[in-house]
């Protein structure tokens, strides 16, 4: 095995890129582990692009160190080219070529590819085969461009965006792949909008804004805490908080907000959601309510970018 093949899939550090006066990348810092697969996630114009296609190679960063398998992505093009797939946006497909031909013949350049007809079926492209890429719907054309991203079998994907403009049925498709290529041991980068699809896929996200990665971390530890995370009761005023306490993990705060109203705060999984009714039941507390509010993806954007996800 080649040294580098042990080491991270994607290893960035201070990457920097500017435009004129436009800092895509500024000190951005990112590692992308084996075999995960990574959500990338930022406002509109916070360097995910630039990040991606440098990564590709396709944009050289004007400072940092940028290693993708081991290589640098623009020295070691030639090597690095045939283990990475990447999801060519409409600009990189020639606009007369049919759909199943194109699929084929970018079979025939990696060695063990899947089988392109069958990946064709199962992204619902199967009855388009013959129809020219300019002719194809731009939901067909997404999903043209995400097979034509895995079906060399690469050991590393790069997804700008792979299920924007698709149906509900066809972006199921795309996910079910996803999960597919990690279960195969394929690491997958992926940009997005949608905070389900992080959710849904995504071992690691890294929240880039203005250039840099703010956040990086999986799903739920990004998710922990938050002020309005916890669970919340309503029973009779003045329950004896301090036995509640003792059978929650250590350091749980638990208050009574208002007469009758308690709230614990932490994460509001079934284990504190079980502790905190086998309490209420131990204690004869039949509580009036009994609400738990998780801290979304979602959420924990907004409080660190200030901005909504929506594109
Ligand atoms: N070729 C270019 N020339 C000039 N400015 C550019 C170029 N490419 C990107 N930029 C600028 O760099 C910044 C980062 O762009 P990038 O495309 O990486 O963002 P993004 O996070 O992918 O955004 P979006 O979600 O809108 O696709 C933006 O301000 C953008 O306008």
């Amino acid at each position: 095995m080649h040294p580098a093949a042990a080491g991270p899939a994607v290893e960035a550090t201070g990457l920097t890129k500017s435009y004129g006066r436009t800092k895509a990348l500024d000190g951005l810092d990112l590692t992308v582990e084996r075999g995960t697969v990574t959500a990338v996630l930022g406002p509109n114009g916070a360097g995910k692009t630039t990040t991606v296609e440098a990564c590709e190679g396709y944009r050289s960063p004007d400072a940092g160190r940028l290693r993708v398998l081991g290589l640098d992505p623009v020295a070691d093009a030639a090597a690095l080219r045939p283990r990475i797939g990447v999801m060519l946006q409409s600009g990189g497909i020639y606009p007369g070529v049919r759909a199943g031909e194109m699929l084929r013949h970018m079979a025939k350049l990696y060695a063990h590819p899947v089988d392109p007809d069958a990946l064709s079926e199962r992204l619902g492209l199967g009855p388009c085969g013959r129809t020219p890429y300019r002719r194809l719907s731009g939901g067909q054309q997404q999903r043209l461009a995400l097979a034509l991203a895995v079906v060399g079998r690469p050991e590393l994907v790069f997804l700008d965006e792979p299920t924007a403009g698709l149906d509900p049925q066809a972006r199921r498709a795309a996910w079910e792949l996803v999960r597919e290529l990690r279960a195969d041991g394929v690491t997958v980068v992926l940009t997005t909008h949608f905070m389900d699809e992080a959710e849904e896929l995504a071992d690691a996200v890294a929240v880039i804004d203005t250039g840099r990665v703010i956040a990086h971390g999986s799903p739920a530890e990004l998710c922990r805490g938050g002020a309005e995370a916890g669970l919340r009761f309503s029973g009779r005023p003045g329950l004896d908080l301090a036995s509640l306490r003792e059978v929650l993990p250590a350091g749980t705060e638990v208050t009574e907000t208002a007469a009758g109203s308690y709230r614990v705060a932490g994460e509001a999984g079934p284990q504190l959601l079980a502790d905190v009714t086998a309490w209420c039941a131990r204690n004869g507390v039949m509580p009036d309510r009994i609400t738990t509010r998780r801290h979304t993806l979602e959420d924990v954007f907004l409080d660190l970018t200030g901005k909504e996800l929506r594109p």
